[in-house]
């Protein structure tokens, strides 16, 4: 069984879309957005996949909370199928905090590949959390995105250095840093440093949920990162369709 966030409530948010960030950016993909996360980021724009009645902020077991409104469960299986039911041959796992659900998601992409085999996967991550061994197993790339001071998450909870350096480890990750002002970046550099984030696995991302944000700071960080030999990502899917759920 499997927890998913919703677009609506009672239906769950599996949809087709455009891949809006990083490495895979403007790729046709299927998405599968899982409830509950184990950070609570000030900015986060799925909110509402773990902000549930209450304060739950910094909950160090995030699956302790029992179903609320904004949730809906399914079977493995049935998730499969509807993954396979829509066009795009790649799959973006999303959350909330999609690594809480590992195991299950492992069963899933075993009745995924009976149906419908070698769809590329990728998975979203905050980094704090190991992959379960049998989803690792069957993940093409994952899109970790470490959260700095300005989430307001405490850095003990939120940077992790095991798992840090056992993602900057794993050539299947791409690092994706949000990124609000300079002070943001100073920040990045000095975790690159101390970890030794390749930086062909390393981008910076505006943060902003709406496009005049996102491209304000897109002018500078984007000098910035030709001027640093570092990899920009836009978020097109918000330049496309606002910040809308479902797309
Ligand atoms: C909602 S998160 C879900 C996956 C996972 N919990 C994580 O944080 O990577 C998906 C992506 O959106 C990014 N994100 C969330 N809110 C954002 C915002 N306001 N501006 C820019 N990126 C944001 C996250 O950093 C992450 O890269
Ligand atoms: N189109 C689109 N691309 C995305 N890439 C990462 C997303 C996410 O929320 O994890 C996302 C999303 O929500 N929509
Ligand atoms: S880790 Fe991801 S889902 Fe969790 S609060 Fe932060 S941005 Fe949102
Ligand atoms: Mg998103």
């Amino acid at each position: 069984m499997l927890t998913l966030a919703t677009t609506t409530p009672g239906q769950p948010e599996i949809f087709a879309s455009l891949q809006g960030e990083g490495p895979s950016m403007g790729r046709p993909s299927t998405f599968v957005r899982l409830s509950r996360c184990n950070l609570a980021c000030q900015w986060c724009d799925t909110a509402y996949t773990w902000r549930f009645t209450g304060d739950n902020r910094f909950h160090r077991d995030a699956l302790a909370f029992e179903r609320r409104e904004n949730q809906v469960t399914m079977e493995e299986a049935e998730l499969a199928q509807a993954v396979a039911d829509l066009v795009p041959d790649r799959l973006v796992i999303t959350g909330g905090e999609p690594l809480l659900q590992g195991a299950a998601l492992a069963r899933m992409l075993a009745a995924l590949d009976a149906i419908r085999p070698g769809m590329h996967v990728e998975v979203e991550t905050n980094s704090t959390v190991a992959p379960h061994p049998a989803l690792d197993a069957r993940i093409d790339q994952y899109n970790v995105s470490p959260k700095l001071a300005h989430s307001g998450n405490p850095a003990d909870l939120a940077l992790l250095p095991d798992r840090l350096s056992a993602w900057a480890a794993e050539p299947r990750a791409f690092f994706k840093f949000v990124v609000a002002t300079r002070a943001d970046v100073d920040e990045v550099m000095a975790l690159q440093q101390t970890y030794a984030i390749p930086g062909a696995r390393l981008f910076l991302m505006p943060e902003g949920r709406s496009s005049d944000v996102i491209r304000e700071r897109s002018g500078w960080l984007a000098d910035f990162c030709s001027q640093h030999g570092l990899r920009f990502t836009d978020r097109l899917h918000i330049h496309l369709w606002g910040d809308t759920r479902g797309t």
